[in-house]
């Protein structure tokens, strides 16, 4: 067998793929993800961040919103997103890549090349490593962007303004709020949403064939309604287990200054004023963005893989 054919079957049989492919392909569900899911996570974080009463619900915010600022006003704030989700997928199924190859080095003497679904989840929590470098700095930008235009004064112009602004205010230190609690949030979330997907798609994949060398063959392709049903039902897991962190981050990042000690002290201070239930402020809307949203993430990735496959 010539080194290409064999390097071919072995990562094949290892489950990973060529790291440029990975990067690429993780963009490319980033921005499908962006297009289908922004105006869901707009609603979140403003039913997440607004004073108590301010809207009686999901449909109440986007009534309002659109009210207010037109149509365009539930795509405030989508730069900072596409500029910033693009790479953080890119970074994040490239992570989870790397998580993999990880694993495999950890374990010289495996009897099987296929991962385990524990593996697997590893090798997820893993990718939120590196995201998180970029994640939290462009979630911090884009909270703050959302959170803004909702009655009051726009405090920032753009992205740029809020670069400007939280660099000016306090440093890299500033940008850099609510990183931890990004890496909670993303953690957990990105293992139980790689583990999630792994277990749909071979739950929904035809008996992969035998290898000559006696290993499992990777499973056939997926149906593009079995992609979407297998993504979509990641981001459904992910966002059960990441709505507290996810709200707790959004609090800090769009306080002022001073309001929060970090992570505990915030959710101590949302608890004890809104009671334990304020945790899961927004859980609505998440759910409804995730399944589309992750949908269209995984057509992305594995549309763009293939066509990858196509090109070298
Ligand atoms: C927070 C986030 O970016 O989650 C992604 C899914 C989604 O709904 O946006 C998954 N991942 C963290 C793996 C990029």
């Amino acid at each position: 067998m010539s080194d290409d054919a064999s390097e071919i079957e072995a990562s094949s049989a290892k489950q990973t793929v060529d790291p440029i492919k990975s990067f690429l392909s993780g963009g490319f569900g980033g921005i499908s993800c962006v297009l289908v899911g922004h105006p869901f996570d707009l609603t979140k974080t403003r039913l997440q961040t607004a004073a108590p009463g301010t809207y009686s619900g999901a449909v109440d915010v986007v009534r309002k919103t659109i009210a207010q600022d037109g149509i365009r006003g539930m795509y405030r704030g989508i730069t900072p997103p596409i500029l910033g989700v693009t790479p953080i997928f890119a970074i994040s199924f490239w992570g989870y890549d790397l998580g993999k190859r990880i694993v495999y080095s950890f374990t010289p003497n495996r009897t099987s090349q296929h991962l385990s679904i524990g593996e697997l989840a590893m090798a997820g929590g893993f990718s939120a490593v590196p995201a998180t470098l970029v994640a939290a700095p462009a979630e911090r930008v884009k909270v703050l962007l959302q959170v803004q235009g909702q009655g009051g004064q726009s405090a920032y112009s753009g992205p740029i303004d809020v670069v400007r602004k939280l660099y000016a205010e306090g440093g890299l230190r500033s940008l850099f709020r609510g990183t931890g609690a990004t890496l909670l949030r993303d953690g957990p979330g990105s293992a139980v949403y790689f583990a999630t997907y792994e277990l749909l798609k071979k739950a929904l994949s035809a008996a992969p064939e035998t290898l000559p060398n006696g290993e499992k063959a990777p499973a056939p392709p997926l149906s593009l309604p079995a992609v979407m049903l297998a993504g979509g039902s990641a981001g459904v897991a992910m966002w059960s287990l990441a709505i507290p962190p996810d709200t707790i981050k959004s609090r800090l990042q769009s306080a002022p200054h001073g309001t929060y000690t970090g992570f505990m002290d915030c959710a101590r201070k949302l608890i004890a004023a809104d009671g334990v239930t304020a945790l899961w402020k927004g859980f609505g809307p998440a759910m409804a963005r995730a399944f589309p949203a992750n949908a269209a993430t995984f057509v992305g990735v594995e549309l763009s893989l293939k066509a990858m496959d196509k090109l070298w």
